[in-house]
């Protein structure tokens, strides 16, 4: 598998550079951004942090937002920007029949920039939204056997809807990762009108199928069966000032409390309410360096002077 790169910036003495690649997952080129900071010129290898972006995100938006560079050049930690979605697939498929396919301007909540991090079974989505794979799979190998990164202490985090795929893919391969966290994640799709426009599109009608990719059920299944891990903390950032918080509510974050609560989790759950912050990167920049000190110390990371 080839890497062609697309763009590199020097940044806080690391590297950002933009790669393409064919994704056997998605059948398409996808595109992602990878932070090396110095350490990892020498072919050192260095801790791996994946950034996982919401809706209408490319690999660009974390990686310009979010203000990551001087805490994680500190730290000697890589970071992985990928892409949300397939992009330029065969669209006239996907427009044909109004089936809400973002580039037609249907709709933002499927579609490119709306992967949902599922495998869509559904046609004709089932043939390249197949994001779950590429993000707890391929990527993690294209990234292992191409850039000196040390497999063996990743961690993960997301935003909105990549708060909702970086906390489902965690539950779902707790042994991957050393740590987690969310800026303002969607917990419960299955009752979020997001998650109602693009579930069935994707996944078809069986409600079943829906609660594999819902951090809700997905902890209240793996509690009972006492498959969760508890040496680690889930981090978790809600602003107060959140448009998707009330009015309806499509974040879910008490629900969440609630559950963390009824499980008997608090010790392994931190959960802040940041008082009137609101859903965008102005929120996530305030707060990202607290992120990546989470994953740093579960890395083993002391910050350089
Ligand atoms: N139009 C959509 C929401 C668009 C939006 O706010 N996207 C957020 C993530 S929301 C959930 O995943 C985002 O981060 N966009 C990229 C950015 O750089 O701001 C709607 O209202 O439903």
């Amino acid at each position: 598998m080839t890497l062609t790169r697309v763009s590199q910036s020097k940044h806080f003495g690391g590297t950002l550079t933009k790669y393409s690649h064919a994704s056997t997952s998605t059948q398409s080129t996808m595109h992602f951004n990878i932070f090396l900071p110095k350490e990892a010129a020498g072919n050192t290898k260095v801790p791996v942090l994946y950034c996982l972006g919401g809706l209408t995100s490319t690999e660009d938006n974390f990686p310009q937002k979010s203000g990551f560079g001087a805490r994680a050049s500190q730290y000697g930690l890589a970071l992985v920007f990928p892409d949300n979605s397939p992009r330029n697939v065969s669209s006239r498929t996907y427009i044909q029949g109004d089936l809400g396919f973002s580039e037609a301007g249907a709709s933002s909540d499927i579609g490119y920039g709306a992967g949902f991090y599922l495998n869509a079974t559904k046609a004709p989505w089932d043939k390249n939204w197949k994001m779950y794979d590429y993000i707890a799979k391929e990527l993690p190998e294209v990234i292992a056997s191409n850039f000196p990164v040390d497999t063996a202490r990743t961690s993960i985090l997301g935003h909105s809807m990549g708060g909702h795929g970086a906390l489902s893919i965690f539950l779902k391969n707790q042994s991957a990762y050393k740590s987690i966290s969310a800026f303002a994640p969607i917990l419960h799709p299955i009752e979020s009108s997001w998650g109602q426009y693009a579930l069935p599109r994707y996944l078809g009608e069986d409600k079943k199928t829906w609660e594999e990719y819902d951090t809700i059920k997905l902890l209240s299944r793996y509690a009972a069966e006492k498959n969760l891990r508890d040496d680690v903390k889930f981090f978790i950032d809600q602003g107060t000032g959140d448009q998707f918080l009330n009015n309806p509510d499509r974040l879910h974050t008490t629900v969440l409390v609630d559950l963390v609560k009824d499980l008997g989790l608090e010790k392994q759950f931190e959960i802040r309410f940041q008082d009137g912050y609101d859903h965008g990167f102005f929120f996530i920049s305030t707060f990202m360096n607290d992120h990546i000190d989470h994953h740093a110390k579960s890395l083993g990371l002391t910050l350089n002077a």
